[in-house]
């Protein structure tokens, strides 16, 4: 990624909840430092993964040392299979073997799925502990580390079980993204690509003349940009009350195609949510509400990053039966009613009161899957 010298503070408003986003390379040297000035705390329990532990842990403790914080450490598998009951078993029991306090910190160094963890294991252990999120991912630093969404996956669904519990501070480091490999990165992508289509025409379109280039030159721009947009639907709705789930853009399919495929990494969630994008699209379209070019534009950006953008390019076997099932698990079904968040236009998405099931079963029947 581009260097980047420049650094961000965004703060996240929500009165006693608050707290700062901070954005710029190099900043996990720095975080020992700013937790102990800003959090003034000593202990802590870094969670992390396999592989994060192997490329980024050593750093992270040096400067928590030279903080002068404590810190124990809890490794779980890479990975969206430890999103899981046993996941979230193990990570409590970590908290509570090293023998944190309330007050003491849980670390979450990592990707979506760590913070995800993490974040659920804080906000239930001792009846809720503060953490701190070191996101190492595209996709956690511009959105699953901001908003406080934490928790775990069930053979149900996706996200079943959880609570929000914000962070105290976010710490993005960009240059850890140089280790990240090519696929996450374009999977980090399709969440910028969805903050942009749900509410700003402008930076869609400015993500599109970058072309492949916005998941390098551009990427530090638009990283702020995504998390400043995330930031502010958050105040305004911290608990998916209305416009938050407007966040879900591209995530009713998304979901759906990553309960099918069982939560292993045929189809990582970013994957699943560039799909579920031009599938959004798409049905917009069909229902009469979107022009079709706007579709087609968002198609056409998002293979020229190297996203899926239908059933057939992931490498998952989908009917439509399955798939209306796992879809029917979504918590924003209402009365029964799956409900999509669909679009007027490019930069302009609203949560629908439910699609006609016969209309839903007509277009997954075009988009080639057929029931079981
Ligand atoms: N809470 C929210 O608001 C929210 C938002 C979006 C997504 N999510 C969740 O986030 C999860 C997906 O997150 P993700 O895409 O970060 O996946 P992930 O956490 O599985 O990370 C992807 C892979 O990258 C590796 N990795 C992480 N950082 C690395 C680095 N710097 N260098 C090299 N490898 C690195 C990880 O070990 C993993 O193998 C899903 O479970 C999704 O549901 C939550
Ligand atoms: O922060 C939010 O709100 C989101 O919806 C962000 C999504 O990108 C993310 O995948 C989230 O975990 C989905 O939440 P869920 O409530 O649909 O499980
Ligand atoms: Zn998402």
């Amino acid at each position: 990624m581009e260097k980047n010298t420049a650094r961000e503070t965004i703060t996240v408003p929500l009165g006693e909840r608050a707290y700062d986003v901070l954005i710029g390379d190099g900043l996990i040297a720095e975080a020992g430092r700013l937790i102990a000035d800003r959090l003034k705390r000593c202990r802590a329990l870094v969670v992390t993964d396999e592989t994060v532990a192997a490329l980024h842990l050593a750093a992270l403790d040096a400067s928590l040392e030279a903080a002068g914080i404590r810190a124990a450490h809890h490794v779980v598998p890479a990975g969206e299979g430890s999103k899981s009951i046993a996941g979230l078993v193990g990570t409590v029991d970590a908290i509570l073997d090293a023998e944190l306090e309330r007050g003491d910190l849980v670390i979450a160094l990592g990707g979506g799925v760590v913070g995800d963890l993490a974040g659920f294991a804080a906000a239930v252990a001792r009846r809720g502990m503060p953490f701190v999120q070191v996101p190492t991912t595209l996709l956690a630093q511009v959105d699953s580390a901001v908003g406080g969404k934490t928790g775990i996956n069930t053979r149900h669904g996706k996200n079943l079980v959880g609570a929000f519990h914000q962070p105290s501070l976010v710490i993005a480091d960009t240059s850890v993204l140089d280790t990240l490999p090519e696929r996450h990165r374009r999977a980090g992508y399709a969440e910028i690509v969805k903050i942009a289509l749900l509410g700003d025409a402008d930076f869609f379109a400015r993500l599109e003349r970058q072309g492949a280039g916005a998941l390098r030159e551009g990427l530090p721009a638009a990283i702020a940009r995504a998390v400043a947009a995330k930031a502010a639907v958050v105040t305004e709705d911290e608990r998916e009350a209305g416009r938050r789930a407007l966040l879900n853009l591209g995530h009713t399919f998304g979901h759906a195609v990553e309960r099918s495929a069982g939560y292993d990494d045929r189809v990582v969630h970013g994957e699943a949510v560039g799909l579920g994008l031009a599938l959004a699209f798409r049905l917009s379209v069909a229902l009469g509400l979107c022009p079709p070019e706007d579709a087609a534009r968002v198609a056409r950006h998002l293979q020229a990053v190297g996203l899926p953008t239908r059933f057939a390019d992931v490498p998952v076997p989908l009917d439509a039966t399955s798939l209306t099932a796992a879809m029917a698990q979504d918590k924003k079904v209402k009365d029964g009613v799956i409900r999509f968040i669909l679009v007027n236009r490019i930069g302009d998405a609203f949560v629908s009161n439910g699609v006609d099931p016969g209309a839903l079963a007509a277009f997954l029947a075009a988009e080639g899957l057929a029931p079981s």
